[in-house]
């Protein structure tokens, strides 16, 4: 087992080979940091060393400051626990040190793994190593110097780029920019460093401070033009988050007053904005997305995956053709079926029509396009399915159909093979009734499109093996998706959880509040669209469907609105014929409709529930509340019924298939920093006043009244709450 910690080991060459050891990706966790100040310290003090390599073991240099220390940070607001390592250990030890000290990097060099190496006076590197400077997506800013070495060593332009967009570099680019002064392969890495490392030290290399450097900064007014279209763009791009203009305005610090008053400012900035509710929020995103890999009794009893390299997609439409490119793009042929060979060709086009806009958009190589349409194939019977490992059945959501198509798949493909529905709704259990595989049979819930939208929905039933749902977690993780395990109900975890969103919105349009302006209310607080925008989107018919499922599941809790009907009579159906609560014309952001207006006062008319017949007066907080604390309520619901592993799954999902900020940590994360009392005695006060639909669920009620975060798991119901 490797060793966590920092070694030295001094070479006849008289090389310090400086070693980082922190499995699986060398994180700078606090030890770490001390033992890389006192093995340096060792090295300059020590008669016997000329120059110092600094390398991480087990082919990672390293993935940067460990982000588990803020999250206690977080947890205890004590800003303390972050030691001092941008002037102590970056500036005072390593950048002046008396020794040259080089940089051997493999794999990859993430936030202060990149500012270590930055600090150091050269670096040489693996091909295909990540470079890049990721904080921005922990709310937090580069704070091992990483704002002022990275713009003095790549220029402004790309060092704003890597920085804004948290897009990590290949080393071979890094080489192109001189980030990197050699690039040699990963057995000659320390070899070509421990030589470099004493070249500069015979003077026979430069000896380069990045911190010192300008040449590559440009002009002031160029630097300050550069600067100002970055926040221009962050104001647009990073609505509600700090960290983007702080960032910038820490680099024009260094800029105008030099390098180390640039990394002064920073270490103040870090301080401040590790604390911010953004950077509590992303981080937990971070370690939630991550946990969402380990499901108790699936990935703890020693289930190794099985090999998955051919998969059947039965129906080409725009989930099926969306599922097939996924697949096909991560190299796993896909067997195409449809019923006829006119929507067989209609699939078809519409993969390669989806492989073209990557190939487009920069994102795909042409070569790579062509592999993967090679190893696609279009059938209109069963004969191909004798050799598939998987198959995953897209048709349309007939109960009946989907039934049918299960027994006959069961009796053409072999006995290994995973048999998948990619359903939003309809019961695992129910789908598989005629079979005798229940054990193989799972609910494979992708968001359209498919091949863009990177949450998976695995819904098993009680009778799906744990080798089955561990074997779809990692095709889940090869096509790129980010796989959530949840139990079988109405809706599933996502649908489920956010039905009442949709809902809530009505209600409130037939208490007289203006849609447009519940719209803007969601937008600012953060989601891509207001639900009437979402609404027009996904068309009337789906909503309407879905809308029908839930009202028998859950009669309680559903509004009978017969605003969808009156849009649909009108020949309305959203941005699908141009006609919905917001006209469409090319080229431009979509704009409200006012000849909407008359069908929603006819609505309101029919539904008669504004009290006293008169509009609610309410603030725009009130709206935000009456819409999403509905949602807390159904997530409190189904985390009570254990539909997902853990709290923080709800989180990921609602993130990832519901696009709920992810600076706002997740539906139940932002719930508990809301408080949950607030959300419970909000829901009641409402429930007197507009009636059942705001009921708290039992599981709300005990948390809140007994001060009991909503995440905490159902074991320690006693937990206090201690996050924030
Ligand atoms: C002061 C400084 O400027 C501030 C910083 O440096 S902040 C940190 C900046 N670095 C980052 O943001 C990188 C974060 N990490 C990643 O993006 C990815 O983990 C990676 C690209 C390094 C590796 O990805 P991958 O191989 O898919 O492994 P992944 O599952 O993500 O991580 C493996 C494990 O390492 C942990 N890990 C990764 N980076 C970590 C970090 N910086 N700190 C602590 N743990 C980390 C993960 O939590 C995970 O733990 P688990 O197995 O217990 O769930």
């Amino acid at each position: 087992m490797a060793v966590t910690g920092v070694t030295i080991d001094v070479g006849n060459d008289g090389v310090a080979v400086i070693s980082i050891s922190n499995p699986p990706v060398n994180a700078l966790a606090i030890p770490i940091i001390a033992g890389l100040k006192e093995k340096f310290d060792e090295a300059t003090r020590r008669g016997d060393v000329k120059a110092i390599v600094l390398t991480g073991k087990g082919g990672r240099f390293s993935g940067g400051f460990d982000i588990n220390v803020f999250q206690k940070v977080h947890a205890t607001g004590d800003i303390s626990l972050i030691p001092d390592v941008s002037v102590d250990l970056l500036v005072n030890t390593i950048e002046d040190c008396t020794k040259p000290v080089v940089a051997a990097v493999e794999g990859l060099a993430l936030g202060g793994g990149l500012e270590l190496a930055m600090g150091c006076h050269a670096r040489i590197a693996t091909p295909k190593t990540q470079l890049g400077l990721p904080e921005l997506t922990l709310g937090v800013i580069p704070g091992f110097g990483g704002t002022q070495r990275l713009p003095r060593l790549v220029g402004l332009p790309k060092a704003v780029e890597m920085m804004i967009l948290s897009k990590p570099i290949m080393s071979e680019e890094g080489k192109k920019l001189d980030l990197i002064d050699a690039l040699v392969p990963s057995q000659e890495l320390l070899k070509v460093a421990r030589l470099w490392a004493i070249d500069i030290a015979k003077m026979q290399k430069p000896w380069i401070r990045s911190l010192h450097r300008t040449d590559k900064l440009g002009s002031l007014s160029e630097a300050r033009e550069i600067l100002k279209t970055a926040r221009e763009q962050a104001k647009k791009t990073a609505r509600n988050m700090p960290q983007h203009l702080v960032c910038l305005d820490v680099i024009e610090e260094g800029i105008v007053h030099g390098g180390y008053n640039g990394v002064l400012k920073e270490a103040k900035v870090f301080k401040e904005i590790v604390l911010s509710d953004t950077s509590k929020g992303l981080v937990h995103v971070f370690f939630a997305q991550r946990a969402t890999s380990k499901v108790p009794k699936v990935t703890d009893i020693g289930l190794k995956p099985r090999h998955v390299k051919k998969v059947a997609v039965i129906g080409g439409g725009l989930m099926g053709s969306g599922i097939a490119t996924a697949l096909l793009l991560s190299n796993i042929s896909v067997v195409l079926k449809e019923i006829n060979s006119e929507y067989l060709l209609m699939g078809i086009k519409s993969i390669e029509a989806n492989v073209r806009g990557f190939v487009t958009r920069g994102k795909l190589t042409q070569d790579r396009a062509d592999k993967a349409l090679s190893i696609l194939r279009g059938v209109l019977d069963y004969s191909d399915f004798k050799d598939v490992d998987m198959v995953i059945e897209a048709v349309i959501e007939n109960v009946a159909l989907k039934q049918t198509i299960f027994s006959e798949i069961e009796k053409v493909c072999p006995p290994h093979c995973i048999l998948a529905t990619n359903t939003s709704t309809v019961d695992i259990n129910i789908v598989g009734k005629n079979t005798s595989s229940q054990d193989r049979i799972l609910g494979a819930h992708f968001f359209s499109p498919a091949h863009v939208m990177p949450l998976l929905e695995i819904v098993r039933s009680e009778k799906t093996s744990a080798q089955v749902i561990l074997d779809l977690m990692t095709v889940g993780k090869a096509i790129k998706k980010v796989p959530v395990v949840v139990g079988n109900c109405t809706g599933f975890a996502v649908n489920r959880t956010f039905f009442p969103y949709t809902q809530g919105a009505h209600i409130l349009v037939h208490l007289g509040v203006d849609l447009f302006r519940i719209d803007r209310v969601i937008s600012s607080f953060g989601l891509p669209m207001g639900p009437f925008q979402l609404m027009d989107l996904s068309g009337y018919g789906v909503g309407k469907a879905v809308s029908k499922e839930f009202a028998t599941a859950f009669p309680d809790r559903t509004f009978p609105s017969p605003l969808v009907d009156l849009l649909l009579n009108g020949g309305r159906n959203g941005k699908a014929n141009g006609k919905g609560f917001y006209v469409y014309e090319k080229g431009s952001k979509p704009k409200p409709d006012p000849s909407v207006l008359p069908i929603i006062d006819e609505s309101r008319r029919l539904t008669n529930i504004m009290p006293g017949g008169k509009p609610i007066s309410v603030t725009d907080q009130e709206i935000l509340e009456m819409v999403l604390f509905p949602v807390v309520n159904e997530a409190c619901r189904v985390l009570d019924e254990g539909i997902v592993v853990r709290a923080s799954d709800l989180d990921i999902a609602s993130v990832l298939g519901m696009s709920f900020p992810s600076y706002r940590g997740g539906i139940v994360f932002w719930a508990d920093s809301v408080g949950p009392n607030h959300v419970y005695n909000s829901l009641k006060k409402w429930t007197q006043l507009y009636g059942n639909f705001y009921k708290p669920s039992s599981f709300l009620e005990e948390r809140a009244t007994k001060g009991i975060q909503l995440s905490a798991p159902a074991s320690s119901s006693l937990a206090s709450s201690s996050r924030m």
